[in-house]
């Protein structure tokens, strides 16, 4: 992990941006059968901000962020993490990734999975072993560390690799729906550890969701996207106010409805509902 020392600087050169896409598209087949998944997208991410995509299915939301993570390559545009190419951040472990599918290596026990990253880059046994504890009774899984992946519900499993991606703190973290199969209680806790876990590693998000509220609960800004051709149709800032130990009271508070009100308005405009208050965004 080649995350920067403490201060936020890399040595011998600045952080910049956590993420920037510039005029990225990205065509699926061609001719007849092409889909222009996206078009035009022009995102910058900040150092340490959290930021959600959110839009209709097949939008293109998984598809930006396996742009950014170098799963996939952009058809035109480019895409920089942290300075570098896409590639490089990847080859750098620069970020930590947690999909929709779990993705966990099913020969490996649940601790296993989770120290993966750490033995990858020679963290010592014990040091491995104490992060993974943590990590684990994060996610409410200890009793589970010598599990096999296949004992263990969906949501169980999504936990663990929730739990792997945090493993060496990432400076940048990729999620695609990770709370998608949990059930809402354990969804609502994890959104919690989240926000903890930003606050404290100051790690950047890109984060995919369908949920308004979770996007609205856990990010700096929301990204609006249209249907297809994917394009970015409103960014939503949210702006609460975030107080360390007191954010499960942002979900009653008035400014979180409000934030909810615009970002709802903002997917609205752009799916031709009519869509009242707009004027207040
Ligand atoms: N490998 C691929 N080959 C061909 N088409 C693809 C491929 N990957 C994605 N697409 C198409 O690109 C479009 C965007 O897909 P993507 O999965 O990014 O949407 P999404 O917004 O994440 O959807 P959902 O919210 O349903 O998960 C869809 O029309 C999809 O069918």
């Amino acid at each position: 992990m080649s995350r920067p020392a403490a201060g936020g600087a890399a040595v011998g050169a600045p952080r910049g941006a956590a993420v920037e896409i510039t005029s990225v598209g990205r065509v699926f087949g061609t001719g007849r059968d092409a889909v222009r998944a996206l078009e035009d997208i022009d995102l910058t991410v900040a150092d340490g901000e959290f930021v959600s995509l959110i839009g209709p299915s097949g939008c293109g939301k998984s598809t930006l962020l396996r742009l950014v993570a170098d799963l996939d390559r952009p058809t035109s545009g480019q895409i920089t993490v942290f300075g570098r190419s896409a590639e490089q951040a990847r080859l750098a472990h620069d970020y930590g990734i947690a999909f929709q599918q779990a993705g966990l290596l099913p020969w490996r026990t649940v601790r296993g999975n989770v120290e993966l990253p750490l033995s990858l880059h020679g963290a010592g046994r014990a040091a491995r072993a104490r992060r993974a504890d943590e990590l684990l009774a994060m996610v409410g899984l200890t009793e589970f560390a010598d599990s096999f992946p296949d004992q263990l519900s969906g949501g169980m499993q999504q936990r663990v690799a929730i739990a792997r991606a945090l493993a060496e703190e990432p400076s940048l973290l990729l999620m695609d729906e990770p709370f998608g199969a949990l059930d809402e209680m354990t969804r609502e806790r994890l959104q919690t550890e989240l926000v903890r876990i930003c606050a404290e590693t100051r790690a950047a998000v890109v984060f995919v969701t369908h949920s308004i509220p979770e996007a609205v609960y856990l990010s700096d800004r929301v990204v609006v996207m249209s249907p297809r051709p994917g394009r970015i149709q409103d960014v939503v800032t949210i702006g609460l106010q975030r107080r360390p130990g007191e954010s499960e009271q942002l979900r009653e508070e008035d400014a979180y409805f409000d934030a909810v009100r615009r970002v709802r308005e903002a997917l609205h405009a752009g799916s031709g509902v009519p869509s009242r208050g707009v004027e207040n965004r």
